[in-house]
């Protein structure tokens, strides 16, 4: 469902030094990145601040083009294809809305049933059910500014399926919610995951997530893939630690190691 192959992404920063100085600067955000995520996969993909998450992520949704290497998602290629994979990917930046501020919820779905061209009553049926699942009933007709973030989230992840996507992108979804909220979404990510089949790729800082909800998991660090494997082989990289917190930590430490010596499956 998501196939990455040998992807960099380079930004060029210039900045004024002197009166007539400038400097030119290369940061190489992803470098000769592969992964594959297959259908109905949970993944998780972690890595430190500044990695190349987000930037990742960005290409996966086309809103970045790669600067070298081949990206397919849901059979198309993101960076040429935007309009059509918005009908394939659902995504949700947990530090951002995609919903109007101004608007009540339930105007802002509406809104976004005309964007997708989402038939009306697939669009009533999805609604209801991911009103109840979501329990965000009382909340249709508040305008978004006026909503706790937890509540914000819901109608986000809401929003993001509501086309019924097979591939849904989080970035940070559980970022700030507190202890039963984020339990909720969990549940039901995993239920989505499980009865749907959809293909969930998860960023997040909180290993609360990963642990309970991802089959792998990929760690990204300097841009380049370190790690990539099951939870018990993330495990198995520092067995003397207890916490998953501190196992991805010694590896947060450790780097990304050079390339030959990775201990990403099949890299
Ligand atoms: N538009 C940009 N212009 C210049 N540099 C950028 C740009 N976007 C990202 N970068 C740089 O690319 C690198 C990767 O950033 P990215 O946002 O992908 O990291 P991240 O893993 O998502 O981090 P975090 O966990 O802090 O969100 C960083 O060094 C960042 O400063």
């Amino acid at each position: 469902m998501i196939d990455v192959q040998e992807v960099g992404r380079t930004f060029t920063i210039r900045r004024r030094t002197g009166l007539l100085r400038r400097e030119r600067r290369v940061v190489h955000a992803v470098q000769n990145l592969s992964f594959t995520v297959r259908a109905g996969e949970f993944v998780g993909y972690l890595g430190p601040n500044g990695a190349g998450k987000s930037t990742t992520i960005k290409m996966l949704t086309g809103i970045l083009a790669p600067s070298s290497g081949r990206i397919q998602v849901a059979g198309l290629d993101p960076a040429r294809r935007r309009t059509a994979l918005a009908r394939r990917i659902g995504v949700v930046f947990g530090q951002r809305t995609t919903l109007w501020w101004d608007l009540p919820l339930r105007d802002s779905f509406e809104l976004i049933r005309h964007l997708y061209k989402v038939d009306r009553v697939a669009f009533r049926r999805r609604l209801d059910e991911l009103t109840e699942l979501l329990t965000l009933g009382e909340f249709l007709r508040t305008p978004v500014r006026q909503l706790s973030l937890g509540q914000r989230m819901r109608g986000d992840i809401t929003a993001a399926l509501l086309h019924d996507p097979r591939v849904l992108v989080l970035d940070e979804p559980t970022i700030g919610l507190d202890v039963v909220s984020k339990a909720a979404m969990r549940g039901f990510l995993r239920k989505l995951n499980a009865e749907r089949g959809t293909t969930v790729l998860l960023t997040t800082h909180d290993m609360g997530d990963i642990e309970k909800l991802c089959d792998r998991v990929m760690l990204i660090d300097n841009g380049r893939l370190a790690f990539e494997g099951g939870i018990d082989d993330l495990r198995a990289t520092a067995p003397e630690e207890t916490s998953i917190e501190d196992v991805v930590a010694r590896l947060y430490a450790r780097g990304a190691p050079a390339a030959g010596q990775r201990q990403a499956r099949g890299q």
